[in-house]
């Protein structure tokens, strides 16, 4: 299997490669030449198997000859060992045709963990083998930082720099990334918000001089592994409900468009999906594109969902090149307007396409907070501000096709937005229970990108 750019003039790679690579040389997303498909066969053989060998099936057919075999599937048996729940990713009824999705039951409570515990356990295998090092620079609006440093602390092949938007994530959040006290993991708090850190990050990647220099990766969802090991719940969880026998459709908290994305490859793999609804919350841009077919950039409102406080979606440029037939030229013209003019047309082909697989919708911060309260008092589950967005859209999808909801973050990560809504503080798990005992190590950024490369350089 072979890797190629959504902009179409960067090196064609490896899936070792490219998840060694991060972001292309071109500014583009990898994406695989094809994408392997299932019969409905193979989807139902899939009923009863455990989380891990529904993710060995889904996976190994875009690997290559990265892990042999039987390599891969002990990565898969090491990445999900610690989490809290036997079914990995356990769904819920909430209503008798809506589920809950629960994504957090991994080591950092959040949705992240999913991916980042599989891709720590593959770049430490690939990286050992091939006696190299690496320096791993990631954005993040809390959740993505967080599950970076638990993977990825203390293994001797990696650097890890995450770069935060300083006083923009919760108090756990931040505390998941500066608790931390291996020397490998850095922390940095950076002036602005997560599309700023974001910008940095990709800036770092096109300085071909410092990316070759420290021998820079990328563990944020424009890595393709990323993405991948995502798409595995979909399968697990539409599988449990009947496919491929029945239809279900999912209703995804969308920021940086990875997760819901994962789910449109699930259903280009075959995966019997209706609709994939993204749900924002008030930084809308996803759901206004849809709308108007205008992607227009907005400044980031901080709301109480603020790992989605995004405008600039990363890999909305993924489903847009398929979107546009595959159309690498098409794609770059596109994003030099967004980078020119912070926003661009979508073509009337590409809108319509977009349209017959994603539908949208957005919850006000007020809505936000009644979906918690509602779902508290009625169905006894208390969400987190994320999953509370999904509900609150996933709720103007409903029909005769089972809907399911990925509740993405665990709520005591932002107890003070569901103790506000619900009245009740959602206690730690008794593992982190001392999290706001422990010492924190932060690194203040007030500059730009070329005082965080110094840091990097000085660090590693
Ligand atoms: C808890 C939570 N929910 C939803 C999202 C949105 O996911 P994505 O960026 O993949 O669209 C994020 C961040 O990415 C998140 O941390
Ligand atoms: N919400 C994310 C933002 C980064 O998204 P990613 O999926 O591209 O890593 C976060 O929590 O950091």
């Amino acid at each position: 299997m072979k890797y190629h750019s959504t902009r179409g003039n960067a090196p064609v790679l490896t899936f070792e490669q490219a998840m060694l690579t991060g972001l292309a040389r071109d500014g583009g997303l990898y994406l695989p030449e094809t994408i392997p498909t299932f019969s409905k066969a193979d989807i139902a053989a899939m009923a009863g198997l455990s989380y891990e060998e529904i993710a060995f099936r889904v996976m190994r057919p875009f690997t290559g000859d990265t892990f042999t075999d039987e390599k891969f599937a002990d990565l898969i048996a090491k990445a999900y060992a610690g989490f809290g729940h036997a079914a990995r990713a356990p769904l819920v009824q909430v209503a008798p045709n809506h589920f809950l999705l629960e994504l957090f039951h991994g080591p950092t409570l959040a949705f992240k963990d999913f991916a980042m515990q599989l891709i720590g356990q593959m770049f430490e295998f690939a990286l050992k083998r091939n006696g190299e090092r690496v320096t791993i620079v990631g954005a993040t609006s809390g959740d993505t930082g967080s599950a970076a440093m638990e993977a990825f602390r203390g293994l001797e092949a990696v650097d890890l720099f995450i770069l935060y938007p300083h006083g923009r994530v919760s108090d756990v959040q931040r505390r998941q990334m500066t608790t931390p006290s291996e020397a490998n993991v850095h922390a940095l708090a950076v002036d602005g918000d997560f599309d700023t850190c974001q910008a940095a990050v990709k800036d770092m990647f096109n300085d071909f001089d410092f990316r070759d220099d420290v021998r820079l990766a990328g563990v944020n969802s424009i890595n393709w592994a990323r993405v991948l090991a995502q798409v595995v719940y979909y399968f697990s969880s539409a599988v449990s409900l009947g496919a491929p026998h029945r239809e279900v459709s999912f209703t995804v908290p969308t920021g940086n468009f990875g997760d819901i994305f994962a789910g449109y490859i699930a259903k280009q793999m075959g995966l019997t999906i209706d609709k994939l609804a993204i749900a924002t919350n008030q930084n809308d841009i996803l759901h206004r594109t849809l709308e108007t077919g205008v992607y227009s950039t907005e400044g980031v409102k901080p709301s109480i969902s603020p790992s989605m406080d995004i405008q600039v979606s990363s890999n909305f440029e993924r489903a847009l090149y398929y979107a546009y037939g595959s159309d690498g030229a098409a794609i770059a013209q596109q994003m030099d307007e967004l980078k020119q003019s912070g926003a661009f047309t979508v073509s009337q082909g590409a809108i319509s396409a977009l349209r017959d697989t994603f539908a949208s919708g957005r919850a006000s911060e007020g809505e936000t907070a009644a979906a918690i309260t509602r779902y508290h008092a009625d169905h006894g589950e208390l969400l987190c501000p994320h999953s509370a967005v999904g509900v609150h859209v996933a709720e103007g999808h409903l029909g005769a096709t089972p809907m399911i909801t990925l509740a993405t973050a665990h709520p005591a990560k932002f107890p003070n937005a569901v103790e506000a809504a619900s009245g009740v503080f959602p206690a730690l798990p008794a593992r982190m229970a001392d999290l706001f005992e422990r010492d924190e190590r932060i690194t203040r950024v007030t500059g730009g990108v070329s005082d965080i490369k110094t840091i990097i350089k000085d660090r590693i």
